[in-house]
């Protein structure tokens, strides 16, 4: 029994499978490639192989680890834990029973269990583990979860909820690659305690490799610079890193919103858009009159080869056509790291959309969802508010502002609520925007257009933040940039160029509104822009404003 319990860096922990080695890798060499790497923990999981078998594997492996001060692990079996010495063991929900385990072992031994819910997880703490490990998060070929409930980031982050202030870490497992690292770090902060993941445990990534030291080590720089960036933050509250240079004044917010404005013209950037057919026309031609570039391809090969090409992407599912495009646009452009806006049109209509926002938002991490009060109010599963048709109906929500900061926080994502009063939060900060007129509602896709624009000036805000700062931790952001001005910005410049529009004297109604909003877009300046901005910001308690 050692004489005191070790601290565990959990950050990269190699869980081994030597049936998935490829053909010719040696296990061991394997093992210390993965060690050079990064991994920091290491168990040994056999689940093949007899017991004189798997403490000759265990041994040897622990003696390759010990030269790299790493702890190991054994997979279930007491036994080999202990023919070996090793700094503990992990156990499943079938396995021998956490007490006696902690019995058996003593009190310095680290003993992981498996946990799927937030009621696993607090029976895991009462009974004294020292980690748990959170899977499986999505399908693997590792191990049969066939007949397991997968938990996608967020199960993730409602286990994290459980295990906040209990000083028992968490690693996630199942499923876990480079292209969904990054959205399972950030979207399974647990929405209440902002609790985070200490780790991910991996098999067939860093095993599966021939080159397992450079599996380990791109694994591991995302882990790393995600956990500094989560001590960065100016808050425990917070969402996103510490931005220092983001305004949150009236004043800095608007010459922001300029500087955004001027982007867009300057450079054009790529906007791509998978939307649906009722407003495919109208939204390129928005795109092409404030000064970006639409692109609207849905094949998913073709979308996958744009991903590095373009500034963000928007994903409208106003007629569901192209599904697997959405999928691998989204993940695409998570991994190209570009902003992502979701516009969930009707998403509370039937349940085919319920199932599909969900199955969508289980693949890749939106930077920013936007919706009408029926669908924020669908995704937020709030009772206040009803959907018909793409329309909502009654009066919205007796408080929107907590609204969409709570539903920022649960999503990790910027909220932009649209309505007669527009509601933009990241979380902390929500912004309330008061322009428009309402000769936008009886235009059809002019909410879509919203969605359009704020995809544009999200692409901006991406840009203006490349321009003018050091790319801080470049890996620890999923999306890099002040997205709560991307938002505002586009929907500030939709609103006000319908302002504009409707006062013309040549606009009689819905028809040459239409054709007047494209021609005012096209018109817009920062300076009008500013003049005419109606805004409110309302910043969160902590930061002394109203909550
Ligand atoms: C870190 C970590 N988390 C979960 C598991 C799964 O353990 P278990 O549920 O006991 O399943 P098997 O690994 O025994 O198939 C794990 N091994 N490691
Ligand atoms: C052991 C285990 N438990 C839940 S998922 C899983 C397998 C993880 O393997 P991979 O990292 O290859 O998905």
């Amino acid at each position: 029994m050692s004489s005191s319990k070790p601290k565990i860096d959990y950050s990269l922990y190699l869980v081994t499978g030597r049936e998935l080695l490829p053909p010719g890798k040696d296990y061991y060499e394997s093992l210390e490639e993965s060690l050079q790497g990064g991994v920091t923990l290491v168990q040994v999981r056999e689940k093949l192989t007899d017991t004189g078998e798997f403490i000759d594997v265990a041994r040897r492996t622990k003696e390759i680890c010990d030269r790299y001060k790493v702890p190991v692990l054994i997979n279930d079996r007491i036994d080999v834990h202990l023919a070996i010495g090793s700094a503990g063991i992990h156990i499943g929900q079938s396995d021998c029973p956490l007490p006696l385990a902690r019995q058996l072992l003593g009190p310095n031994a680290i003993i992981g269990v498996s946990v799927s819910s937030p009621a696993d997880a607090k029976r895991a703490v009462a009974q004294g583990a020292d980690y748990v490990g959170i899977g499986p998060v999505w399908p693997t070929g590792s191990k049969d979860v066939s007949k397991k409930v997968l938990l996608s980031p967020e199960g993730v982050g409602a286990v994290l909820d459980a295990l906040a202030g209990t000083g028992v870490e968490a690693v996630a497992i199942g499923g876990i690659h480079p292209p969904n690292l990054q959205y399972l770090l950030h979207a399974s902060i647990a929405p209440n305690s902002r609790n985070h993941l200490a780790g991910i445990a991996i098999i067939s990534d860093i095993v599966g490799s021939r080159i397992p030291k450079e599996a380990s080590e791109g694994l591991r720089k995302v882990v790393d610079s995600f956990k500094r960036s989560r001590e960065t933050l100016d808050h425990p509250q917070a969402i996103f890193c510490a931005k220092a240079q983001s305004p949150r004044d009236t004043e800095g917010i608007l010459a922001r919103v300029g500087d955004l404005m001027r982007i867009v013209r300057n450079n054009t950037p790529l906007i791509h858009q998978i939307t649906n057919n009722v407003v495919i026309n109208d939204s390129a031609n928005a795109t092409l009159a404030v000064g970006a570039s639409p692109i609207m391809a849905t094949n998913a090969r073709d979308v996958k080869d744009l991903s590095p090409a373009i500034g963000a992407l928007l994903v409208n599912f106003g007629t569901i056509t192209d599904k697997e495009g959405m999928m691998v646009a989204g993940r695409e452009a998570n991994v190209n790291r570009k902003p992502v806006v979701f516009d969930p049109v009707a998403v509370g209509a039937t349940s085919y959309r319920r199932e599909t926002s969900k199955e969508l938002l289980a693949h890749w991490q939106p930077t920013v969802i936007k919706g009408n009060a029926a669908e924020i109010g669908a995704l937020a599963q709030s009772a206040e508010v009803a959907t018909r048709g793409v329309d909502s109906v009654g009066s919205g929500f007796s408080d929107p502002a907590k609204v969409v900061r709570d539903l920022a926080r649960r999503r990790a994502a910027i909220i932009v609520l649209t309505g007669e009063h527009d509601y933009i939060s990241d979380g902390e900060t929500v912004i309330k925007a008061s322009n428009g007129h309402k000769l936008l509602g009886v235009i059809t896709g002019s909410g879509c257009m919203t969605g359009t624009l704020v995809t544009t000036f999200c692409a901006a805000a991406r840009l203006y933040h490349l321009a003018n700062h050091d790319p801080f931790e470049e890996e620890s952001q999923l999306v890099q940039g002040d997205m709560l001005m991307g938002a505002l910005a586009g929907v500030l410049v939709i609103t006000i160029a319908a302002e504009v529009a409707a006062a013309r004297s040549d606009v009689k109604g819905p028809g040459t509104f239409r054709a007047a909003l494209i021609d005012e877009l096209y018109n817009l300046t920062p300076d009008v822009l500013v003049e005419r901005a109606k805004i409110e910001v309302i910043s969160p308690a902590w930061k002394g404003g109203a909550d």
